[in-house]
């Protein structure tokens, strides 16, 4: 049984801490102290994170700390790297790290090292092979577009590092297909020549609906223009059940497999990362292995009072436990990191939205706030004025890139000086007479700077959020590998879809009202 946190002395130590600071906001702090930009930011792998800007005093790390020591964090990020069983519930490790490095050995005692290099030889052939023209299609000619079908972690992870990074790297176009919406696949596939292009079907479990679904739209839109002996040469999979893909129809050396103790949403590193590897190409691929890979040494070795991703994570619960902050906001200031709010909320949402400790006893606090943000500037013009003088309590991660990109240095220029203005007015506020204008400050925030938009860069940027979600998911005591919760939706998709097709099925009176009014309105002229 894992004990409840309300239980835990160093718990109610950081309450009786909390109630001692009386409401101090980093404003607060800072005046009391003008060096702590200093003691409140730190390196890992290659990354600044400045927590400087949290309502958190020295003291306040020191405690966090001891309860990450009371709840056997350090012994918990052992476990995962030495590949015990973490994921609970379905009795596995989690050894994504084990795709970026090569320290973790065994799982059940077998070498994993062989497989992966195995896996890992197989997919840079058929990598090189695409890229520089020696895979032909069915015509004869090389591949010039690659359709990405996949869904949650079989898509977000390409889709988030493909857009923050295809500018600086030729190579095919790389589309996606993700929603059972037929509208996506239509779009996906718009104007590209079936003779030119690759379908990439991902899919860890390969039996999601969504994916099979595109993927034999997609087949036969590939098949009624060159034949069914054209799979061979336009389709690939990516999974961890190779059978399943091969049943399918797909020739065994077009299978690119995956084990099973990779999560779906921590998926990326491995063959599910192929639209990412044709896309940029295999050197792009290693530099995001290499900086997820700094991060995880990082992430087992430092000890946690400068661990970031452990402190990312305690001052997460702080914010979300201590201070009772339902929200948590990312603003990446990089229109290319569009994809990490998506990425992060199925990352943060999937991992932990639980209510159950890891041995089933209902939770006696919070687990993960609201994900949720955009770009910033683009945000700046929509729920900033929510988050200035709106009334909920939220915290907020910017992730800044001092480097310019693209082909304005001014402009970047611009676009720092908003993420320094929106930080520095969460934390200060505006204190005026008029009601109306006055922001009230005290919001808590944390800024990621990256030194550069780079495949390194951006790895270790992912790997610092998927430790921030273990690191968490200790401190609760809940197990961030299963997802038991979406499956209740998809079996009552699966019951009701014969009625929204016009068959008999036993429905609710609730469902068979709403879909009432669908069905009539569907046939309205
Ligand atoms: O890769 P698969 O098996 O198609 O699953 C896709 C996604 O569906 C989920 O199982 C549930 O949404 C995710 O965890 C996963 O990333």
């Amino acid at each position: 049984m894992t004990s409840p946190l309300s239980s835990s002395p160093a718990w109610k130590a950081l309450l009786a801490h909390r109630d001692a600071l009386a409401g101090a906001t980093a404003a607060d702090h800072w005046q009391a102290s003008p060096e702590r930009g200093a003691a409140f930011t730190f390196p890992c792998a290659g990354l600044v994170v400045d927590f400087s800007k949290q309502p958190v005093a020295p003291e306040t790390l020191a405690l966090l700390c001891a309860l990450a020591r009371e709840r056997q964090v350090p012994e918990s990020i052992e476990k995962l790297f030495t590949g015990e069983p973490v994921n609970v519930t379905e009795g596995r490790p989690a050894l994504h790290m084990a795709l970026r490095g090569d320290e973790h050995a065994k799982v059940d005692g077998v070498d994993i090292r062989v497989e992966i290099q195995r896996e890992r030889e197989h997919f840079r052939a058929f990598v090189e092979a695409v890229r520089d023209g020696r895979w032909k299609g069915a015509t004869g000619k090389a591949i010039s577009a690659v359709v990405a079908i996949g869904i949650g972690g079989s898509a977000s992870g390409p889709q988030l590092v493909l857009r923050a990074l295809a500018p600086d790297h030729e190579g095919p176009q790389v589309r996606f297909a993700a929603n059972i919406d037929p509208a996506e696949l239509d779009q996906a596939l718009a104007g590209l020549d079936p003779a030119t292009t690759l379908l990439v079907v991902v899919s860890k479990t390969f039996t999601t609906e969504e994916t099979m679904a595109n993927a034999l739209a997609a087949r036969a839109w590939l098949e009624a223009a060159l034949g069914p002996a054209a799979l061979a040469h336009h389709v690939v999979a990516a999974t961890s059940r190779p059978d399943r893909a091969i049943a399918w129809g797909l020739p065994e050396c077009n299978v690119f497999g995956f084990a099973e103790w990779i999560g779906g949403r921590f998926s990326l590193w491995s063959s599910a990362g192929m639209p990412i590897a044709l896309g940029l190409g295999m050197a792009a691929f290693d530099h995001l292995l290499a900086g997820a890979h700094a991060a995880d040494l990082e992430f087992r070795s430092t000890p946690l009072e400068r661990n970031v991703p452990a402190l990312m994570a305690l001052i997460g619960l702080w914010n979300r436990d201590a201070l009772g902050a339902p929200h948590h906001v990312m603003l990446p200031y990089a229109a290319r990191l569009e994809g990490l709010v998506l990425y992060l909320q199925q990352l943060e949402m999937e991992s932990n939205g639980k209510r159950v400790t890891t041995t089933g006893e209902p939770l006696d606090r919070p687990t993960v706030p609201a994900i949720w943000g955009a770009p910033g500037t683009t945000g700046q013009h929509s729920f900033h004025q929510w988050l200035h003088q709106g009334t909920e309590a939220f915290a907020c991660d910017f992730i800044v890139v001092a480097k310019a990109m693209g082909s304005d240095p001014d402009r970047h220029a611009r676009l720092l000086a908003h993420a320094l203005a929106q930080s520095e007015a969460f934390m200060d506020g505006l204190d005026v007479p008029d009601a109306h204008k006055a922001c009230p400050g005290g919001r808590a925030t944390t800024t990621i700077v990256l030194p550069s938009l780079d495949a390194m860069h951006l790895g270790a940027l992912i790997a610092l959020y998927e430790h921030k979600v273990y690191a968490q998911a200790c401190l609760w005591g809940i197990n961030a590998f299963d997802q038991f919760g979406v499956e209740l939706g998809k079996t009552l998709a699966g019951r009701i879809l014969p009625a929204v097709r016009g068959e008999n099925a036993a429905l609710t009176p609730a469902t068979h009202h709403l879909l009432g009014i669908i069905h009539k309105l569907a046939q309205s002229d």
